[in-house]
């Protein structure tokens, strides 16, 4: 679903990412995990449109989208957890996932004089499809609570929620278990994995959370300064000396 090939991406004099190549297999849920400063956050800012890359390339189900902003990547399929933010923390969740770009015509006011009807008919699905998502997530009992005031683990579910608006083919999600309690984190785990044993969504998973990444996760791409030390399953993760050294060496820890 998603290769990477020999992606580089400095700031300044630190090259965040450096000649990275790795591959997420459609219908899998990746895990990628490494030390802080690894590169993850860079490279999946890379792979949704928010840097590009110095160089190296990106491609998603086949087609090369290197350099390609966000909103024509989200267009193609991909979609990416974002925190909630202030302004939409005053909107209801409902009003949240209807917020999604879809490329509605009702975006256009010309065309919502010229074509009134159309766009009533495609809030309609809108609305519809919001509910559809929120029922999925068993999130719709809050449909009409401020966004703003739900708990932080019910933020991460509208997050999940608004990305799946739209029928993503992969998803990344950006340590989505953070603070969230072990309950709910498990709740939240059965829903990505329900996502991707009934739906075939594909996910990329950056977490610090290794029971998480456990659970969920094969196979599991090991990042250390700005390129992939190793991947395997969990258990061959975790017994990896190089893991170990990356993670306990001193290096970036
Ligand atoms: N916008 C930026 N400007 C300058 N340096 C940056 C920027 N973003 C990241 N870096 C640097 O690039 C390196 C990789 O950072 P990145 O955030 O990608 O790592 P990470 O693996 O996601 O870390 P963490 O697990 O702590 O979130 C770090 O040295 C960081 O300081």
């Amino acid at each position: 679903m998603i290769v990477v090939d020999n992606i580089t991406k400095r700031f300044g004099g630190i090259r965040a990412v450096d000649g990275c190549s790795l591959q997420v297999a459609k219908g899998s849920i990746t895990g990628l995990i490494g030390p802080n400063g690894a590169g993850k956050s860079t490279l999946f800012n890379i792979i949704a449109g928010l840097f590009a890359p110095d160089h190296g390339s990106v491609s998603l189900d086949g087609t090369d989208v290197t350099g390609w902003p966000a909103h024509r990547l989200f267009s193609q399929g991909l979609a990416r957890t974002f925190q909630i933010a202030h302004e939409f923390g005053r909107m209801t969740v409902l009003e949240n996932l209807m917020a999604v770009p879809s490329g509605q015509l009702g975006e256009h006011v010309a065309s919502v004089w010229l074509n009134w009807r159309k766009v009533r008919a495609e809030e309609r699905i809108i609305r519809e499809r919001a509910e559809e998502v929120l029922a999925q997530l068993r999130i719709d009992h809050v449909k009409h609570e401020l966004a703003g005031n739900l708990s932080g683990g019910q933020k991460k579910l509208v997050e999940l929620a608004r990305t799946m608006m739209w029928q993503p083919k992969v998803v990344l999600l950006d340590e989505i278990g953070a603070g969230v309690n072990r309950t709910l984190l498990a709740e939240i785990a059965g829903e990505i994995e329900r996502l991707n044993r009934d739906f075939g969504y594909t996910f990329f998973v950056i977490e610090h959370d290794m029971d998480l990444i456990a659970r969920l996760c094969s196979p599991v791409i090991v990042m250390a300064e700005g390129r992939v030390l190793t991947q395997g399953s969990m258990s061959d993760i975790r017994a990896s000396a190089d893991v170990i050294e990356a993670y306990l060496g001193g290096r970036k820890a």
